[in-house]
């Protein structure tokens, strides 16, 4: 544990905490020290020794004060080194979370996450501050009381020599039992997290399907999983806690008994024994100890290791600098295949080229794959096996900041952040002067949700934008990405195909970023389709099956021509060629 702690704080705040364990040995000898002086003490009071009284008397005072000064500096330093460690903690999850790629954070990653964030990094807090100390002293003070026991009795030593081995495979198997007992917690918590964050998202769909009475399944299973693991936790921590209790009362018994034997010989005069016998006492007290602090010490080593789990997720390996761009290809794909890790392939030996400037419509069935498309040029994931390029430069061989710089991302999931709406749209380029955030807010139409809110421009979103219909994130989200001017645009036209009046903002929108932006488009409507400079057409099992325009794909009478008429005929579709 100690050595995890060292490695977490870092080089340049080892010195505190190195500090912090030699007081807490320190404060462990010298209150061994103060409880063993106390049998000559004894002694001499018995033999009526005043003057020998007196100086083991100040000897156990000199112990105690050295002992309490230990123990006052021993805490600061141990706090001090512990809110260090929080905050070493924080920085480096944060640090090491920007640093992974973006497909990472998928379902189930924000209850891991947070558990760890938060439960985790607060467990090993309190175990560096609050349970090194009574383990460091509990090993301290007990050691020191053995060797000043050989010391007086040889024989009773030597039992607690013996006694040692014993009480640390008890000790330790307390501490497993609770440790076992903590990862099944741990999963199950982590888990009605994940079920909780889910029951709340998605009320609105369980109440459009009348799920207002009765339980939510999932969530109550989960409740009753991380209950029964509860339960089990306790069963493990007290059958741990009983084995180590049994095993103190046995060498504590061990000891009376040695005594009594080699009282009853004539060997130790009955004072000294139960002077002795005290020490005993003392001896066992803080071991006993140590088998219930044991299993939390483990319990924050199972945090440590899931916190090492993130941290040894593998970055997305980013170069220095960015490679030159080349050419005339906004965007391109070259022999790419790719599939999610948790399922088959997705994208089969895809090739084609975004010319910049123009506008691209991808469309396929649904699961064919063009939100995938979308996500490899914006490097959530790598591919499996070709090239994409951006610029004309791979996307591996460009910085995030850089790739990033040259993409606008208007995808189905708009997040707005808890701030006011002028800062949620000035995200998009935060030099932005505000003349120009009240351009691109009049051209995506969210000049005019300005006018209905009640405290206008400075008026705040809510957490994920919760204050703003739909259609107005979405709005929000195309402002953003005018301001940001971005020489390539990835639109999902789901996002926003919502209502005529939305619509008609997004026409203008796109007609906006074409002028000075590449457009790549998974297109829902036909207006899209009819404009675009070129059409990719992506088959159910996820390749391209036909690319060119409009006229030449329906002319050619294949894939697109027959989902074209299947379109027009169908009676009252929406998607009609404006
Ligand atoms: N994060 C993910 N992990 C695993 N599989 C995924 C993930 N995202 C998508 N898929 C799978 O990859 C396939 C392609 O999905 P994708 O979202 O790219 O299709 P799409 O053509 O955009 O669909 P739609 O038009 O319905 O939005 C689907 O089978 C989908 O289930």
């Amino acid at each position: 544990m100690i050595r995890d702690l060292f490695r977490i704080l870092g080089p340049q705040n080892q010195g505190r905490y190195r500090e912090f364990l030699v007081w807490a040995v320190l404060y462990g000898v010298m209150q061994g020290l103060a409880v063993a002086l106390l049998v000559p003490t004894v002694q001499a009071l018995f033999e009526q020794d005043w003057g020998s009284f007196v100086r083991w008397l100040a000897a156990m005072a000199v112990c105690a004060v050295i002992s309490s000064i230990a123990h006052y500096l021993q805490a600061i330093k141990g706090f001090e080194s512990a809110l260090t460690l929080l905050r070493t903690m924080h920085l480096r999850l944060g640090d090491h979370l920007v640093t992974l790629p973006l497909g990472w954070f998928g379902a189930g990653r924000l209850g891991q996450v947070s558990q760890v964030a938060s439960k985790g990094t607060i467990s090993v807090m309190g175990a560096a501050a609050h349970l090194m100390t009574p383990i460091i002293s509990g090993i301290a003070s007990p050691a020191t009381i053995v060797v000043c026991m050989l010391f007086f009795d040889w024989r009773l030593g030597l039992a607690l020599v013996i006694s040692v081995p014993i009480l640390f495979v008890a000790a330790r198997f307390a501490a497993t039992m609770t440790a076992k007992a903590d990862d099944r917690a741990h999963a199950a918590a982590v888990e009605s997290n994940n079920r909780v964050l889910e029951y709340a998202r998605c009320q609105p769909v369980l109440r459009a399907f009348g799920r207002t009475h009765g339980v939510y399944e999932p969530l109550d299973d989960a409740i009753e999983a991380q209950h029964t693991a509860g339960r089990s936790q306790l069963w493990f921590v007290v059958i741990g806690s009983v084995v180590n209790g049994i095993a103190l009362q046995f060498v504590f018994s061990a000891v009376i008994i040695l005594g009594a034997f080699l009282a009853l010989g004539g060997d130790i005069d009955p004072v000294t024994l139960i002077a002795l016998l005290g020490l005993t006492a003392r001896f066992i007290q803080p071991l006993g100890e140590i088998g219930e602090f044991g299993g939390a010490i483990r319990m924050a080593r199972n945090e440590i290791r899931r916190m090492s789990e993130i941290l040894e997720v593998e970055p997305l390996v980013e170069p220095d600098t960015s490679g030159q761009a080349t050419g005339e290809t906004a965007v391109q794909f070259d022999a790419v295949d790719f599939g999610y890790a948790d399922g088959g392939q997705v994208l089969r030996n895809i090739s084609f080229d975004v010319p910049r400037k123009s506008l691209t419509a991808l469309v396929g069935p649904s699961g064919s794959g063009k939100t995938t498309v979308t996500r490899l040029i914006s490097r959530f994931y790598d591919v499996d096996s070709g090239v994409v390029r951006v610029g004309g430069v791979d996307v591996r061989d460009l910085t995030s900041a850089d790739l990033m710089s040259q993409l606008s991302l208007v995808f189905q999931d708009v997040y707005l952040f808890d701030d006011t709406l002028i800062a949620n749209i000035r995200l998009g380029r935060p030099e932005a002067t505000d003349e120009e955030v009240f351009d691109v807010a009049r051209i995506a139409g969210v000049a005019e949700i300005v006018e209905r809110l009640p405290r206008g421009w400075d008026t705040r979103v809510g957490e994920g934008g919760t204050a703003l219909s739909g259609g107005e994130r979405q709005r929000v989200s195309i402002a953003r990405a005018l301001l940001k001017r971005a020489p390539i645009v990835l639109l999902d036209e789901a996002t926003a195909a919502l209502d005529p009046e939305n619509e008609a903002h997004v026409q203008r929108a796109m007609q906006e970023l074409a002028s000075e932006s590449t457009l790549l488009v998974i297109a829902h409507k036909l207006s899209t389709v009819v404009a675009a400079d070129q059409i990719i057409v992506l088959g159910d099992d996820g390749s391209i099956v036909e690319v060119g325009t409009h006229e030449a794909l329906l002319a050619a009478g294949g894939n697109y021509a027959a989902f074209w008429n299947q379109r027009h005929r169908a009676s009252g579709w929406r998607l009609v060629a404006s």
